[in-house]
């Protein structure tokens, strides 16, 4: 390797940064300003991208898919690798905030599932900010990361933050819940992708055609606290977690991809202890009773046939973060 390339290598930040699963996910109804405000428990699974940016004359994106065992990602052709990637809208909108031409590429290991409902494209953006942070070695404090993370999108400063949060407002407002142990899930990925708008309005349309504001089994954020799932998180106990799983976009993903019914049956006749779709869908999670059910509900689930891909993974893992492995 010549100097140069060597120079060019220790120039660049590498961050990994992990995928999200919604333990909760009360929605309220539809604001003025086009969001829903949630009360919403995260927690941050070992499905990772990785985010690397080095110096450059102009912005750059690629994506790869990483083709090893463990790629989430069925393809990468969907995701711009314009100034519209999450992560190129994160360099921008860090270089305006510190005065900086934000002249970087950033290469992009895909493993999150894409259009999954795990937040693949926000973590890519609290990667981006994270890296660009160590690479100009700013001096902006994690407090100003979350802020320019939130006007990036709802999940984003969860991206950053990682571990297991309580998210209100329109989810990026966070503190920190207790979670006692690893929680071992299996995850269901969809051949399909849902868009999270489509979800959001799918769910407005399908309350507008109820009877009540907020329907039957779904929560009222104006009301409702995860006070039950947030207890049995801090006291470790997977099967209490799993009778506190809830969703109400749930019925939206499953009424625009009604297949998913059967992964979700599928998952729990392969014994785990429940299971949920992901935040906006269409990945189905699986909470296990530990690491070994985990493996036999995956191998069951992928001879079921009903899902593209059958992953396991541990939560919660920390945030974005800069990594040389
Ligand atoms: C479904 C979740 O993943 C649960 O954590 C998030 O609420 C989605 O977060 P996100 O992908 O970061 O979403 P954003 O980029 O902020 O918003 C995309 C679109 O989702 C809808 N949206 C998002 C968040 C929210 N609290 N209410 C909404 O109605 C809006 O139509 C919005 O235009
Ligand atoms: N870096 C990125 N990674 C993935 N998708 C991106 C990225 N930048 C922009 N996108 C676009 O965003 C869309 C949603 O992709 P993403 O993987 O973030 O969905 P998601 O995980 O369901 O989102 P969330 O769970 O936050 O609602 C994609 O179809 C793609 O066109």
């Amino acid at each position: 390797m010549s100097p140069t390339s060597l120079s060019v290598v220790s120039d660049a930040v590498r961050v990994r940064v992990p995928a999200k699963v919604n333990l909760h996910l009360g929605v309220g109804p539809l604001r003025a300003d086009g969001y829903h405000d949630l009360v919403t428990v995260f927690q941050a699974l070992s499905i990772y991208d990785d985010v690397s940016v080095a110096p450059a004359t102009t912005l750059s994106v690629s994506v790869t898919r990483d083709s090893g065992r463990g790629s989430g990602s069925r393809d990468v052709s969907d995701i711009p690798v314009d100034n519209t990637n999450l992560a190129a809208r994160a360099a921008i909108a860090l270089g305006e905030y510190v005065g900086r031409e934000p002249a970087v590429s950033i290469d992009i290991v895909k493993r999150i599932p894409v259009a999954g409902g795990m937040a693949g494209g926000s973590a890519d953006a609290a990667a981006t900010l994270v890296a660009l942070a160590a690479l100009w070695k700013l001096d902006v404090d994690r407090a100003e990361l979350v802020e320019l993370a939130a006007g990036l999108g709802s999940d984003v400063p969860f991206s950053l933050r990682g571990g297991t949060a309580l998210g209100t407002g329109r989810g990026e407002r966070l503190v920190p819940v207790l979670a006692r142990g690893d929680l071992h899930w299996v995850l269901a990925l969809a051949r399909d992708g849902l868009s999270t708008p489509a979800v959001y309005h799918e769910l407005d349309r399908l309350r507008d055609n109820g009877s009540h504001d907020v329907p039957e089994g779904d929560v009222d954020p104006e009301t409702a606290h995860p006070d039950a799932l947030i207890s049995a998180l801090a006291s470790g106990d997977a099967n209490a977690v799993a009778s506190h799983l809830h969703n109400d976009l749930q019925r939206a993903a499953l009424s625009l991809q009604p297949t998913l019914r059967r992964t979700l049956r599928a998952g729990v006749d392969a014994g785990a202890l429940a299971g949920i779709v992901s935040g906006s869908g269409p990945t189905c999670a699986f909470l296990c009773a530990d690491d070994v059910s985990a493996v036999n509900v995956a191998a069951e689930l992928s001879g079921a046939g009903v899902a593209r891909a059958v992953r396991t993974a541990s939560g919660p893992v920390p945030g974005a973060r800069v990594t040389d492995e």
